[in-house]
């Protein structure tokens, strides 16, 4: 069986697949570029098939016939049931399945032949029953990540030296954490009612020590008491959620929101869950379309309670301000849900409650907190205050009426979008740029100085000025929700090369400007990448059939006599989204190239 085949019998055993278009029987696997598939002179080595809605059940026999595939990566798709048999594939060196939906038992033994295996990415999945024993065979293991399922009982005795990442963090395991894995912080292990021991403070009783596999009673009675305390908590979120869903479900349908299309209706609650400064959950809630805390303390009574501010550009404020204003559900982004909250001293703040931030040590947050609130440039929207809660992290930033560029773009073709031409739109590519400088320089040293460029995450001042918000994010969440979460993990540094580096906020750049010149919306932000327009592959294939003119957005060239400008601008955006980061313009260049386009 030839890769060709062996890979056209893998997508036989995928159901919605539309996103595999290009493995046909009449091309080649790597000459051809079949998306997702990489290759290394022309051994198919890895498989990333990250984001595209797939389901169904992976055919491992195939698998098997590409000897030289050392990577797999099927992220946040829609695969159900037990895990398939990838450990037949012995010479695997990533596993990569964070984000579907498979559950039930992994076999015990799953990891004894999996033993070149480096990095174990099982996490966001419904997976239950223990720790397969077998995880302390795989001794080269440097990567594990099994948090967010519903794994129970110990963990078992790992002492791989090779290990650097370990998140067991959201399960029910239980018992005494093993000595050799208390270097691992508090974070690697929260969540789990029933663990004790280091790193942890909960001392473990003398029935935690002899804790043993699955069938212990107090395994299964303990196990049952989470998920009595899981199973209220969940009715406490889904409150919040259906309240959520019912507010967006008309962006979900797109995938994107259009802001101003939602109101609170008058009738409906929102509750913003937030744990009390004695750990107690206590909730605010949001009715008539205005949030208030269900609950008072003298400590939110006085001035600004939890609240820390870190720009005082907008006064100061508290927990309890926020808790009396009137409230709208602005959207629900990949980070988390937002919502803008008018203060009874006139003050428009958006309230951001930030998921997965959970993992965080107080002290790094503030740090980075401080940090970001001291950012002062005119193409930056520096947040104002947060709160900070082990389960509950706010980000307030001020509020900006006019809205995102996507809103002002697609949102609706009113007095807005008429505005937006070429002068304006020049302007809002320059304002982006200087602000991806500014973040370039402040954040020199990160991979991802924004990390989330993209049109929701640049607001429009009256003036149509932009200030870039949302940026700076991926050194405080893991990289397996940032991989979700994160618009530079959608270009090919990472969907291809599984690395994201600053040169991938310059490949979002180059979308931002296609999306701003060509009027239309990427498919690249969308979760399926179905609906929208691709406009990379739009622009690129109107660049070889020299029809560059078409795919402008008739709406500027139609009224002005820049058309070399703007056709030079779209040159720029093109070498920013060359696929191979090494041949693409650095930031540095493409700002400069940028600034010297004239009206
Ligand atoms: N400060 C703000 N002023 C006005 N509108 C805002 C502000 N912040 C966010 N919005 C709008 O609220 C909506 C929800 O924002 P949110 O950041 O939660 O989602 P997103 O930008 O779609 O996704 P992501 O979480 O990936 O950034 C977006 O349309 C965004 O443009």
């Amino acid at each position: 069986v030839s890769d060709k085949e062996a890979l056209l019998r893998l997508k036989k055993s995928f159901i919605h697949a539309d996103a595999l278009s290009s493995w046909v029987p009449n091309s080649s696997p790597c000459s051809d570029n079949w998306y997702g598939v990489i290759c290394f002179d022309g051994i198919i080595t890895g498989l990333h098939l990250t984001n595209l809605g797939l389901s169904g059940n992976i055919d491992v026999e195939a698998l098997l016939e590409l000897r030289g595939l050392r990577t797999i990566s099927m992220m946040n798709n829609s695969f159900s049931g037990p895990i398939p048999d990838f450990h037949m594939l012995g010479a695997l060196k990533s596993l990569l399945l964070t984000g579907n939906n498979f559950s039930g038992n992994i076999p015990n033994d799953f990891f004894s032949h999996l033993t070149s295996l480096k990095k174990a990415w099982l996490s966001y999945n419904q997976f239950n029953g223990t720790i397969p024993e077998s995880v302390t065979q795989a001794t080269h293991l440097i990567e594990l990540h099994l948090e967010k399922n519903q794994f129970t009982g110990p963990i078992p005795p790992m002492n791989q030296t090779s290990l650097k990442q370990l998140d067991l963090s959201n399960n029910m395991l239980e018992g005494e954490i093993p000595k050799s894995l208390s270097i691992f912080g508090v974070n690697t292990f929260e969540g789990n009612e029933g663990l004790c021991g280091k790193p942890l403070d909960k001392v473990c009783t003398e029935k935690d020590k002899t804790l043993m596999p699955s069938t212990n009673e107090t395994v299964q009675n303990s196990s049952n008491n989470n998920v009595i305390v899981l199973s209220f908590l969940a009715v406490i979120t889904l409150i919040f959620v259906l309240f959520a869903y019912g507010n967006c479900s008309k962006r979900r349908e797109h995938e994107f929101i259009v802001r101003g299309t939602e109101s609170m209706a008058n009738d409906q609650t929102v509750e913003i869950h937030v744990l009390s400064s004695r750990g107690r959950a206590s909730d605010y809630s949001s009715h008539k379309g205005r949030l208030k805390k269900s609950t008072s303390s003298q400590h939110e009574k006085n001035g600004t309670g939890d609240l820390v501010i870190v720009n005082d550009a907008k006064g100061t404020f508290g927990l309890s301000d926020l808790m009396k204003a009137a409230a709208e559900v602005l959207g629900n982004g990949g980070m988390g849900s937002a919502y803008k909250a008018l203060m009874a001293n006139g003050v428009s703040v958006v309230v951001k409650r930030m998921r997965e931030m959970n993992t965080l040590q107080r002290e790094v947050f503030d740090e980075e907190m401080k940090r970001l609130g001291r950012l002062r440039h005119k193409n930056i929207l520096t947040p104002l205050a947060y709160h900070f809660r082990k389960e509950e992290k706010l980000l307030i930033s001020e509020y900006i009426p006019k809205g995102s560029l996507l809103y002002v773009l697609h949102g609706d073709r009113g007095i807005c979008h008429n505005e937006l031409n070429w002068p304006t739109r020049l302007k809002i590519i320059k304002g982006i740029a200087r602000g991806m400088g500014f973040l370039h320089s402040e954040f020199a040293k990160h991979d991802l100085p924004h990390g989330n460029l993209k049109s929701s995450n640049v607001l429009l001042c009256d003036d149509y000025e932009p200030l870039l918000s949302d940026f700076a994010f991926n050194a405080l969440v893991s990289t397996p929700f940032a991989a979700q979460a994160l618009f530079a993990y959608k270009t090919p540094d990472y969907i291809q090369y599984q690395k994201v580096s600053p040169k991938s906020d310059v490949y979002c750049l180059g979308i931002t400007i296609l999306e701003i010149l060509t009027g239309k919306f990427p498919s690249q932000y969308l979760i399926t990448g179905k609906g929208g327009t691709d406009v990379v592959q739009w622009v690129l294939t109107a660049i070889s059939e020299h029809r560059l003119q078409e795919v402008l957005d008739p709406d500027i060239v139609s009224n002005t006599s820049s058309l070399n400008q703007i056709l030079r601008l779209l040159h720029i955006a093109v070498a920013c989204i060359e696929s191979n980061s090494e041949k693409r313009l650095d930031m540095r260049e493409a700002i400069r190239r940028i600034q010297e386009v004239q009206l």
